[in-house]
């Protein structure tokens, strides 16, 4: 037998008023203490923010400490740390709200997670089966899990299943495994009802005696059916003190033989929850019944202590002989498969997943058909004539900042929230997998699948507003690099913001800087001298210079304007006198050339040369966003 075992864990954070002021600090876990044995499940049932949470988070060593904040204790599995490279044991952390890749089917699902761990192809079909059987997932196999991974929310399986098969994929495979096994689970009941909490409870029996493995599950109030199933209880009071630790059978007993009897019938799980309860005062002025159930509460502790003092040398004993026995299991064996494969199989799902969200590309299909409509509308046909100029440069413009907020609206949307299940699958000890392999595979699916979009919306356009046919090739190129740059933005600001709510925030107002420092040609803004050397940076400019370059080379213009408006000016005799003088002049510009010239930009070649700029600006920030992914892999 086995022992995960956890020595006074202590967590104290620093707390903050609403206004952000420090308030002092709070002790979450003031000492916590236990043990979990395989083969067993371990409940650990407590009061609403006793700390079961936070307890199951520092034995997984989620536990991150924020400036100021404390984390002691010591979490061992046979002995060794269980928390550092090469324990004997594989530890898998089921989350109260899993996260999965919401257009995979269960069975992709779990099949995708057999290959991450390694397993054959020959083994993955027989594995998957048989995980479907016993989480009783078999009717639901071949739905789609559902939920938001970024694109639409989709509807899927239900709580329960959602559940099953989060304990089914961190589980997956893993009892064939030389090592032990430790699954730690945060409320698998909560929001089922009775009769499904019990199959939940039944599951996790399952797994820990067919596994051999520690189960520690935090419950809400388990009916009685489901109490009798675990095997071992700790019941927590305020701040994670123990109350009791031992076998569930014997709680009641135990318990009685402090003075507090459970009456007949009464489900005994209510029945400790109750007593290390705090009733508190609410506002009827009996403040005498808030002393008095923090007096029972401060009994039931003091009391376990004692009673824990006094079997404390029989346990230790035991323990040191189980710490002493050279576990058979300890044989630490990497449980996953290379990068290669990890690209390969992540990204056939990044496929999967976009082919999947066909509705969604296909509304942005429409929705880049209507802007493309729009713009072609307010600037039909422009002409050749001296006013054509403006319009163009004013069309070219807005084309580039279109494409650029489009795409970096829609990573800033995406990215974050797919993060969140990369996250969990990329914590994972077995069957994890790098950054690399997954951020080129989402790369390489999806970055020409987003080109797309900005080449239509560019091809409808084009024409209507009579742009120069020689140069569209690379005026479509130029807004699909563009496409790819925002998005490559979109994905490094999501990668270094906290949460979706900060990368949305910062995303445009760093779009906006981009703009502000992208028209180094003054045609709309001048940037200043000192701020010139930060515009290299601007993708906005990159894509301007290219748009203009690949519009205006090799186009010569007509003495007269030839559309609806300029004929309308032209009406007046002033007006035509106007224009006939700028251009004998040579002040309204006769080639393509000049007005290149006139804003500052080479007159050949150059476009080509905007075009490897964009393609530098996004390679950086895909660098800035993979240093990120490694750096807060896990966290
Ligand atoms: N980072 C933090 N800063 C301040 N307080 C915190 C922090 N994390 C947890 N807490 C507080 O610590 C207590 C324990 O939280 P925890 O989530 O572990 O409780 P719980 O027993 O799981 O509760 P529930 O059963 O309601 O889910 C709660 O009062 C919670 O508000």
């Amino acid at each position: 037998m086995s022992v995960l075992a956890w020595d006074d864990v202590r967590y104290v954070v620093k707390t903050k008023d609403a206004d952000g002021n420090n308030t002092g600090s709070k002790e979450i876990l003031r000492g916590t203490s236990g043990r979990s044995s395989s083969g067993r499940v371990l409940a650990v049932l407590g009061p609403s923010g006793c700390g079961k949470t936070t307890l199951l988070n520092a034995l997984s060593g989620r536990l991150r400490a924020k400036r100021g904040d404390e984390i002691h204790g010591r979490v061992t599995y046979d002995g060794a740390s269980l928390n550092r490279s090469g324990t004997s044991a594989a530890l898998s952390y089921v989350e109260q709200e899993p996260k999965f890749f919401s257009n995979l089917t269960v069975r992709e699902t779990l099949t995708l997670d057999a290959r991450l761990r390694g397993k054959s192809d020959d083994d993955v079909d027989e594995l998957v089966m048989s995980t479907l059987k016993k989480m009783s997932l078999m009717s639901c196999a071949d739905t789609v899990v559902g939920g938001d991974t970024g694109g639409k929310a989709v509807a899927g399986i239900s709580g329960g299943e959602r559940r099953r098969l989060a304990i089914a994929s961190e589980t997956l495979g893993l009892g064939t495994d030389a090592r032990g096994l430790v699954v730690l689970v945060d409320e698998p009941t909560s929001g089922l009802d009775a009769f499904q909490a019990d199959k939940m409870v039944e599951k996790l029996v399952d797994i820990a005696e067919r596994e051999t493995a520690c189960v520690v599950c935090t419950l809400h109030q388990p009916r009685s059916a489901s109490f009798s199933k675990v095997h071992d209880l700790l019941l927590l009071a305020s701040g994670g003190r123990v109350a009791y630790l031992g076998p569930s059978e014997e709680v009641v007993e135990y318990f009685k033989s402090i003075g507090h009897v459970c009456p007949d019938h009464f489900n005994p799980a209510e029945f400790v929850i109750d007593l290390v309860s705090i009733d508190v005062d609410d506002g009827d002025g009996d403040e005498r019944i808030e002393a008095r159930s923090h007096e029972r509460v401060e009994g039931i502790v003091a009391a376990w202590k004692r009673h824990e003092r006094k079997t404390k040398i029989a346990s230790r004993e035991k323990m040191e002989t189980l710490i002493a026995t050279p576990s058979t299991k300890a044989v630490a064996r990497k449980n996953r498969c290379g990068p290669m494969r990890q690209f390969r199989l992540l990204a056939g799902r990044a496929w999967r997943q976009a082919r999947r969200e066909m509705w969604v590309n296909g509304v942005r299909m429409m929705a880049s058909i209507g802007l493309a409509a729009a713009f072609g509308g307010c600037n039909f046909q422009v002409g050749l004539g001296p006013r054509s100029v403006k319009r163009r440069v004013a069309v070219l413009m807005q084309a580039c900042i279109n494409t650029s907020m489009l795409a970096l609206v829609k990573s800033l949307n995406g990215f974050p929230r797919e993060r969140a299940t990369v996250r969990r699958e990329m914590s994972r000890e077995s069957g994890g997998y790098s950054p690399g392999p997954y951020f080129l595979s989402k790369l390489l699916i999806e970055t020409p699948i987003d080109m797309v979009f900005p080449v239509v919306f560019g091809g409808v356009m084009a024409p209507m507003v009579g742009l120069n046919k020689a140069g569209r090739k690379m005026f479509l190129t130029t807004l699909a690099l563009q496409s790819a740059a925002a998005s490559s933005l979109g994905l490094c600001i999501s990668a270094l913001s906290p949460n979706s709510e900060v990368a949305l925030a910062i995303g445009p107002c760093v779009m906006v800087l981009n703009i502000m420092l992208g028209d180094t040609s003054g045609a709309f803004t001048e940037v200043p001298d000192s701020l010139a050397p930060l515009s290299k940076l601007s993708l906005i400019r990159h894509a301007f210079e290219g748009v203009l370059c690949s519009e205006f080379e090799g186009l010569v213009f007509s003495k007269e304007d030839t559309d609806a408006k300029s004929k309308q000016i032209a009406k007046t005799a002033k007006g035509v006198k106007k224009m006939a003088r700028k251009f004998q002049d040579g002040i309204a510009p006769r080639t393509g050339e000049d007005v290149l010239e006139g804003l500052g930009l080479p007159t050949r070649g150059h476009a080509t040369k905007a075009a490897k700029s964009q393609v530098g600006v996004t390679v950086m920030n895909i660098a800035v966003t993979y240093a990120a992914l490694v750096c807060k892999k896990g966290k």
